[in-house]
């Protein structure tokens, strides 16, 4: 488990430029050695913003799309194409533009898909799907993500695990269905903490002022039963990527000087 690094840049639009650069560098190296690589995307409004920003950036043509799967973290358990679907913003932003193939992207189950109207069915399909993917080297029952970015709710959510709800208390599965989200819409799928913390490197991505308690708590020893966020470190990085406001509340020894 990796200590977290802290990384704070002006505003929204320079935060998603920069998680953009990072993550092309990041996946570049991932496919160095001739392999794939494995991100999880993240859905929320910094979640799209940089996978808009990636569409826009010159170098993701460096990435080498036909050795990239693409995941995600949750998903909203609404009919395809929904725009509350996670996938659904992602594809607008970013996979509409790229030459990926259909097979690489990996997203979580509709509710009028083949899996049934069940999300617990879903969620186990989309767990069968994830350790069919899996290389020995893994060692798991999810592939050794690269990068898996999260979003940040104001309570500290992340992906689709919520303070107090029974997810956070999963420990053997990796995807899991969720009832009674307090965020709309209320059913969803989620990873849960055992496949979270399977990933090479987490970034958390953070904007606005109304983060900045959540991210202040979760940085601050917070348990991840109340902020979850707490309960998620890469094995070999964890990244919080913020813009100033929502690091407003971090002591000043947690932030080092903007890069930009
Ligand atoms: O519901 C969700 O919320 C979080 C955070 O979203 P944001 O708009 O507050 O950044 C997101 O990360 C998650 O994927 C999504 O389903």
């Amino acid at each position: 488990m990796s200590a977290p690094e802290v990384v704070v840049h002006a505003d929204k639009d320079l935060l998603a430029r920069a998680v953009a650069a990072r993550l092309v560098t990041r996946l570049v190296d991932g496919q160095a050695g001739g392999g794939t690589a494995h991100v999880v995307f993240t859905g929320g409004g910094i979640g799209t913003a940089v996978l808009a920003a990636l569409a826009d950036a010159p170098a993701r043509d460096a990435i080498d799309w036909s050795r990239l799967d693409i995941w995600w973290g949750d998903e909203r358990f609404v009919p395809d194409g929904d725009p509350e679907r996670n996938e659904t913003g992602a594809r607008a932003a970013l996979l509409d533009h790229v030459p990926i193939a259909a097979d690489r992207v990996h997203p979580m189950p509709a509710a009028n898909g083949s899996d049934g109207k069940r999300p617990e069915d879903a969620a186990s399909r989309y767990a069968e799907e994830l350790r069919t993917a899996t290389r020995p080297e893994d060692h798991g029952p999810v592939p050794r993500f690269d990068v898996l970015m999260l979003g940040v709710g104001p309570d500290g959510h992340v992906a689709s695990l919520f303070p107090e709800h029974p997810a956070v208390h999963e420990d053997q599965r990796s995807v899991v269905a969720v009832h009674g989200s307090p965020k709309p819409p209320p059913t969803r799928l989620s990873l849960t903490f055992p496949a979270l913390n399977s990933a090479r490197e987490v970034w958390f991505l953070a904007s606005g002022e109304e983060k900045a308690g959540a991210v202040r708590l979760a940085l601050g020893g917070a348990g991840p039963v109340q902020i979850p966020a707490a309960g998620v470190h890469g094995r070999q990085r964890t990244l919080w990527l913020l813009d100033r406001s929502a690091a407003k509340e971090l002591p000043v020894e947690l932030t080092r000087p903007t890069e930009h």
